[in-house]
């Protein structure tokens, strides 16, 4: 029988391991020295007593520009603190806000808290104008300079009220600099002309991580996590090696990771966008399988375990706790997956989504909330879009997982819907 603290396990830190940018936050991000250049060239100007410059990021998911932005503030909060400047950095996710005028109010919360402590509510009930006004009265009150990091920008749509104004507003008591942080590299081609130059008066763009720069990421996050685990020099066996050591897969000296495992949790993620939340994901998931099990080393087969299981466990989840309506807007897109059709744009999509809709017995629901509930699922991971911006541009979207599995856990739904799910199975 297990019991808590009595088994043996490979981890020193496991959290050094975590996807999560909340459980770690690794000190260094070599693969990212030019961008972290320029994101410091950017919030210079703090150091001579000048505004920071506002900036816009930009790059695909798990790039490290977060965590990036994360580092360099920091470091100017610290020297801040050791000088007479008076600096605050405020972060506004704006994932799930979808409007400015909602990503205003949750700003003016935030900066309420900084002169007053936790607790404040959201202001309700104002028009956007007026929100705005009150943001930078905030500001004023804060003094100094202020740093608004706002993450995800392009949840905020086609409503950039908030990227427009704010980058432009002038205050008598505070400097205010914006920091847009965006994985949708089409973004700024159709923000407001007047809103991209003020926000990206500078711009940083941070390309994909390939699969060399992945398997260092892992490596140096493997040092920190397994026991058993370290860079050791190639050229000489001293303990008190006069070289250098490159902090690389190359140098990688592990008694715990078979040495397949690295590589291949780096292709795995590299074969899409050289996500390095995936490939923390892969690894972390597959060396908790090994440890549970008291195994003492990780192979390929836990990383291959690990791919199916993180597949199986996002959609199955999920898709079974859908209601019938997002079950049948999810079936939408995989139709396009199993015949051979993504992306499908959202026209076509909502025409399947009737049919369906008929086929079962349920009442469609109206184009706007069909939309909704593809934002759902892009959201969940399921699915992703391409926002199309630009009269008559519509967004197109695609399954984002194993049609497969899919299939299988939608043909357990209902059945009715089970049938659908069926004939696309016998179709793909
Ligand atoms: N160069 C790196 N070294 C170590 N860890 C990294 C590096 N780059 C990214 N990571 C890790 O990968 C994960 C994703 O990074 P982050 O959240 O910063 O990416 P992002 O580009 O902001 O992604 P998204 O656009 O999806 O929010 C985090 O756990 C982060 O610590």
């Amino acid at each position: 029988m297990r019991r808590y603290g009595e088994s043996e396990t490979i981890f020193k830190n496991i959290d050094a391991l975590s996807p999560r940018v909340d459980t770690y936050r690794p000190t260094e991000l070599p693969e990212r020295q030019d961008e972290l250049d320029e994101i410091y060239s950017a919030l210079r100007p703090v150091e001579m007593g000048g505004t920071p410059i506002n900036l816009l990021i930009y790059g695909e998911p798990g790039q490290g520009k977060t965590v990036a932005v994360d580092l360099e503030t920091t470091a100017l909060e610290n020297w801040a603190n050791d000088t007479d400047i008076t600096l605050t950095v405020v972060k506004v996710e704006c994932k799930g806000l979808n409007k400015s005028y909602n990503a205003l109010t949750h700003l003016i919360k935030q900066l309420r808290e900084v002169r007053l402590g936790p607790g404040e509510d959201l202001p309700m009930g104002y028009q956007r104008k007026q929100l705005l006004e009150m943001a930078l009265q905030e500001m004023e009150r804060i003094g100094g300079t202020i740093i608004i990091i706002m993450d995800e920008i392009d949840a905020l749509g086609n409503d950039d009220y908030i990227l427009y104004e704010l980058p432009r507003a002038t205050m008598t008591d505070a400097n205010l600099s914006v920091i847009g942080i965006t994985n949708d590299l089409t973004y700024t081609d159709n923000l407001d002309s007047d809103a991209r130059s003020s926000l990206g008066e500078d711009a940083v763009v941070f390309p994909p991580y390939d699969s060399t720069d992945l398997r260092s990421i892992l490596s140096r996050r493997a040092v920190t996590a397994l026991r058993d685990t370290d860079f050791s020099c190639n050229d000489c066996n001293s303990p008190k090696c006069p070289h250098n050591v490159e902090e690389s897969f190359e140098n990688l000296d592990s008694g715990v990771l078979g040495s397949e495992v690295i590589p291949l949790c780096a292709a795995f993620a590299a074969k899409e966008t050289g996500d390095a939340r995936r490939a923390l994901k892969l690894i972390y998931r597959a060396t908790r399988f090994a440890d549970e099990r008291g195994e003492t080393t990780v192979t390929e087969a836990h990383v291959r375990e690990a791919q199916e299981y993180l597949e199986m466990k996002a959609v199955a989840t999920g898709v079974q706790t859908l209601p019938v309506q997002k079950i049948i807007s999810l079936m939408t897109v995989t139709y396009n997956a199993v015949s051979g059709t993504e992306p499908g744009e959202t026209a076509e999509l909502y025409d399947r989504y009737k049919e369906y809709c008929d086929a079962v017995d349920a009442e469609p629901r109206s184009k706007r909330r069909f939309r909704d509930f593809l934002n759902d699922h892009e959201g969940g991971g399921y699915i992703r879009k391409k926002t199309g911006r630009g009269k008559g541009k519509q967004n197109a979207y695609w399954l984002d997982v194993d049609v497969e599995l899919v299939l299988q856990t939608l043909s357990k739904s209902d059945e009715r819907l089970g049938k659908i799910a069926d004939s696309l199975r016998e179709n793909s």
